[in-house]
């Protein structure tokens, strides 16, 4: 290189916003420009020729001291990932950031450096950058996508999952019980009344009514696998997984008594005068081909009769066969 190049080069080092540090086969910090003095807080005087893994001890047994020995004895480069390397090197982007001891997030790229005339021994390039900004965008999109996942999934009134969670989960559970032979239960639960408990105490009242069942329903689902949604107006489902016709016969007494514990007045509610739900229970048996839309018709079908024969009430039914016995 000409000589006169030099001086330009050196600036350039000292000016890019990255952090540029080379030791030498010994680790020994030989070139430590300045963002990295301003992002460590260590100058270059106290920097050049301390071994790096001396100045910054936590280094060592990680995936950068790992990465420089592969650099100086194997010359190979290595990239380190920001996932799985958030912050290895002290690094902080201002004062107010040590103070909080919140590092910048960095992404670092190892390389051993080669000397055109094969002298200077093995030497190894560290490049630091700072990835905090992305690293915080990448954090809003992930936070902003589970918002949205949520807000497809769950109904915005009563917060337990809606109708397409619901479609979903009854398709990908009717398909696990055939793969393995096993029972999937449902039961659908419509309040009693609810037209004229809207009409009476008005539309929120309503809308209070529904938050206060649905949570009581949902509170006693103790497994994860369980599923309460609501399935539309003032109807909700409970998709049970594993469940014979007796467990899903007990689960819905369990929410009905529920439902009548929590005394919720509805003087026109039938002569209970307080708000009660019905409930059809259907099973798909092990074995049985069945279609989510016949476990539904078969729930639905139940529930009806519960409704046809005074309501407050749980009615049990077996799900239709598939036509030609065989599943879609
Ligand atoms: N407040 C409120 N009411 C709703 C909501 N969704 C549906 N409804 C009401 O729920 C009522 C359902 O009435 P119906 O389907 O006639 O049933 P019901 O009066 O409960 O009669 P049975 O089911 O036969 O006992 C209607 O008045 C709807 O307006 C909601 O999100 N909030």
């Amino acid at each position: 290189m000409h000589p006169s190049r030099l001086p330009l080069l050196e600036s350039v080092l000292e000016a890019v916003s990255a952090g540029i540090v080379v030791v030498d086969q010994d680790r020994r910090i030989v070139l430590w420009n300045k963002w990295m003095s301003r992002h460590t807080g260590c100058a270059a005087h106290k920097a050049l020729g301390m071994d790096l893994f001396e100045l910054m001890p936590e280094l060592r047994g990680g995936r950068v001291e790992a990465a420089v020995t592969q650099a100086l004895t194997n010359h190979f480069s290595s990239l380190l990932s920001p996932t799985l390397n958030r912050a290895p090197f002290p690094l902080y982007s201002n004062p107010a950031a040590i103070a909080r001891s919140d590092r910048m997030q960095q992404a670092i790229a190892v390389t051993p450096l080669a000397f055109p005339d094969g002298q200077g021994g093995s030497h190894c390039l560290i490049q630091l950058n700072d990835v905090s900004m992305a690293a915080a965008r990448e954090k809003l999109l992930r936070e902003q996508t589970e918002l949205l996942r949520m807000q497809t999934f769950s109904d915005g009134l009563t917060g337990v999952a809606n109708r397409r969670a619901f479609d979903a989960a009854i398709d990908r559970e009717v398909r696990r019980a055939k793969r393995n032979g096993g029972m999937l239960s449902l039961l659908m639960i419509d309040i009693d009344h609810f037209k004229p408990y809207n009409d009476h105490y008005g539309h929120q009242k309503g809308d209070w009514c529904l938050i206060q069942v649905s949570a009581a329903l949902q509170a006693l689902l103790q497994r994860s696998v369980d599923m309460l949604a609501r399935y539309g107006g003032e109807e909700f489902a409970v998709i049970l997984p594993d469940n014979d016709p007796r467990q899903a016969l007990r689960m819905a007494e369990t929410l009905h008594e529920r439902v009548l514990q929590l005394a919720i007045p509805h003087e026109y509610g039938g002569p209970e005068q307080q708000v009660t739900v019905s409930i059809g229970v259907a099973t798909l048996q092990a074995g049985q081909t069945a279609t989510p839309a016949a476990l539904i018709g078969a729930a639905d079908g139940a529930l009806y009769a519960a409704k046809r024969q005074g309501r407050n009430r749980i009615v049990s039914a077996l799900p239709e066969q598939a036509p030609g016995g065989q599943a879609p």
